[in-house]
């Protein structure tokens, strides 16, 4: 088949439907009519910009002033910029797909001036009936231009009264569904967050002070204390939560050019928790209000604003193109929050400490995503143990050298057993407990006794001096372990407890990670990790019953039945009951019931009390 064009007879133009094309770009391109305002102002900005390029020696005050009237529905944006001359209104603002604004870019290489596309204006027309524009150029100061036009297909211009000063004042009768805009409350708070980059002032209503007038730490000189200004910034900023404490993104050399201010929120995070907040401006205008994936998945306590004149934004500019300059600003973020959290440590230790205990839970996490982070927090961050929280240093010490952790679900035999070692045990079922403790273990080479494992079986319950005759193993076993139990003689503290029922925490832990709603809690990094160390279980013994040969009441239970004494079997039972008394109060379970078991402990102590008359 021919690849070439077809002869030019053939040719034909595409023909466009004007009112599709409008009614799609007006109302389909923008994910809220609040992007109408945004176009508005930044028009308003672009044409200060051009008035100063254009009309260098103008004295007048460059300002955008927003005001509303609820009574007749009506929101108007005003600017002191150049102004449209007749045939600039045909030529750019009702002409789809052209403006000014870019011409004058390329002609003067500004990179102020934030239109790009000339689509901009049309948005109007997704909040308002009728848009009607009335400007005077500063190149023709004595006349007056009203455009107007109801849905942006159609449109009039006729002459008018000359603005007082150079300059435009766009308005908007706005539909009925969107009338709650003609508030000046509700146009502070947008214009708060959209314009807070703008360097020209921007008022709404009749007031002195401009909506964007909070000092932009990054772009001036702070008198000062820079860090303090920062904090002001980021808290008048967030949406959600107060600042913890703030740091610099500064451009990577051969990366990224951006430029803001990231900050740790206040507010809990836990493993599911991803409140990642940041916002993104290009030449001083908001772009992308939620561009939480910039930001590291595992810092879901961070907030941000950065800048960026590389990035490209999409037509609706409310999204940024996923090229390099993208990938190349969230390696910079990471490193950013990375930096940020050492310079906290290292400047602001109380602000160090609240962030630790706010944050303990997803930083073990993220340590474990980055290893710069790791050296960070390896001895700061809080470990949830059965003990309250305690740093992995702390814990060891407790543990004599050794760190412990439960990998079952709180509570159960492993804290009752600690509790009689009198050591502290952590939460292995939290999230990352248990990978960041065999990290710590492993890098600062310090033992790690994972009760529930069969390592950490090891570790606890030592081997018998000598081993048990298969035959009296056997007996104990008939005696006192249950269906799916194995019996394991051993020597174990303190001498007090004759024996323990340790459930397989790996094979639990295993099924627990293996289980789809892991997915949605823990970040993807954190969950490889965990499921690297639960791989090799296999899953098949349910429990273990772990005979302390180092109990005197076990010794002595096992000389009457080396002897023949009738009451061992009794006192077997009654052994047998304490073990599923126990496990029923650490919340697990053994064989057989709880009423059984306490019955067997009345009837053990009758038979030995008869037997003993
Ligand atoms: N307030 C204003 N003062 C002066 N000229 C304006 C004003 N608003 C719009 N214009 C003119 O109309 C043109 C078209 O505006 P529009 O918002 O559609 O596109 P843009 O700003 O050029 O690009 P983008 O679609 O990227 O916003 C502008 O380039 C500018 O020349």
């Amino acid at each position: 088949m021919s690849q070439g064009l077809p002869p030019a007879d053939n040719l034909r133009t595409t023909e466009v439907d004007l009112g599709g094309l409008v009614s799609v770009l007006a109302t389909h391109l923008y994910s809220t009519p609040l992007v109408a305002l945004r176009e508005l102002v930044q028009n308003a900005h672009d044409s200060h910009t051009r008035r100063r390029l254009e009309d260098p020696q103008s004295t007048a005050a460059p300002l955008i002033r927003v005001r509303a009237d609820s009574a007749r529905r009506t929101v108007v944006i005003e600017d002191t910029g150049a102004g449209l001359t007749e045939p600039e209104i045909h030529a750019y603002l009702a002409t789809v797909g052209t403006g000014y604004t870019r011409m004058l870019r390329d002609l003067t290489g500004n990179q102020e001036l934030i239109g790009a596309f000339g689509l901009g204006f049309l948005s109007a027309f997704s909040v308002a009936d009728q848009v009607t524009v009335t400007t005077t150029s500063h190149r023709e100061p004595a006349l007056g231009h009203r455009y107007r036009s109801r849905g942006g297909e159609q449109y009039s211009v006729e002459p008018c009264e000359p603005r007082p000063a150079p300059g435009t004042a766009v308005e908007l009768l706005l539909k009925t569904e969107h009338g709650h805009l003609a508030d000046e409350d509700a146009l502070r708070e947008v214009l708060g967050r959209y314009c807070v980059l703008l360097p020209i002032p921007v008022f709404v209503g009749d007031a002195e002070r401009p909506v964007n007038d909070v000092p932009v730490p990054w772009r001036q000189d702070v008198d000062g204390d820079l860090h303090a200004a920062r904090m002001r910034f980021a808290s008048a900023f967030g949406r959600r939560f107060e600042p913890l404490t703030a740091f610099p993104v500064t451009p990577a050399e051969g990366g990224t050019d951006a430029v803001g201010l990231l900050w740790v929120q206040d507010g809990g995070t836990y493993g599911s928790t991803d409140n990642r907040d940041l916002a993104v401006y290009l030449r001083g205008m908001l772009l992308a209000d939620d561009a939480r994936d910039l930001l590291p998945g595992w810092a879901g306590f961070i907030g941000g604003v950065v800048e960026s004149s590389r990035l490209t934004p999409t037509a609706s500019r409310e999204d940024l193109q996923r090229d390099e300059h993208y990938r190349a600003l969230q390696k910079a973020l990471a490193d950013a929050v990375v930096d940020g959290l050492y310079e906290t440590a290292r400047l602001h230790p109380a602000a160090w400490r609240r962030i630790l205990a706010r944050h303990g839970q997803d930083l073990l996490g993220a340590a474990l995503c980055d290893d710069r982070l790791f050296t960070l927090l390896a001895d700061d961050v809080p470990v949830p143990t059965s003990q309250g929280d305690l740093t992995a240093g702390a814990l060891r010490a407790a543990g004599r050298g050794a760190l412990h952790v439960a990998l079952g679900s709180g509570g159960g035999f492993e804290e009752m057993l600690y509790r009689a070692m009198q050591v502290p045990i952590a939460r292995g079922d939290r999230y990352a407990v248990l990978p960041f403790l065999r990290r710590y273990a492993q890098l600062k080479d310090c033992r790690i006794v994972e009760l529930g494992s069969t390592q950490g079986n090891r570790e606890l319950f030592r081997d018998p001096a000598e081993p048990l005759p298969a035959e009296e193993t056997a007996w104990l076993a008939a005696a006192l372990a249950g269906d799916g139990e194995e019996l394991v003689p051993a020597r174990f503290d303190p001498p007090g407890l004759p024996l323990v029922l340790v459930p397989d925490r790996e094979a639990e832990l295993k099924a627990r990670i293996e289980d789809d709603q892991a997915d949605a809690r823990i970040p993807s990094a954190a969950l490889r990790l965990a499921r690297a160390f639960t791989a090799r279980t296999d899953g098949t013994v349910k429990a273990r019953l772990y005979l302390n040969l180092a109990s005197p009441a076990v010794q002595d239970l096992l000389t009457a039945y080396r002897a023949g004494h009738t009451g061992s079997a009794t006192a077997a039972g009654l052994l047998r009951s304490l073990k599923m008394i126990m496990a029923a109060a650490g919340g697990g379970s053994a064989d057989g019931d709880l009423t059984a078991a306490l019955a067997g402990i009345g009837t053990a102590v009758s038979a030995l009390t008869w037997s003993g008359a």
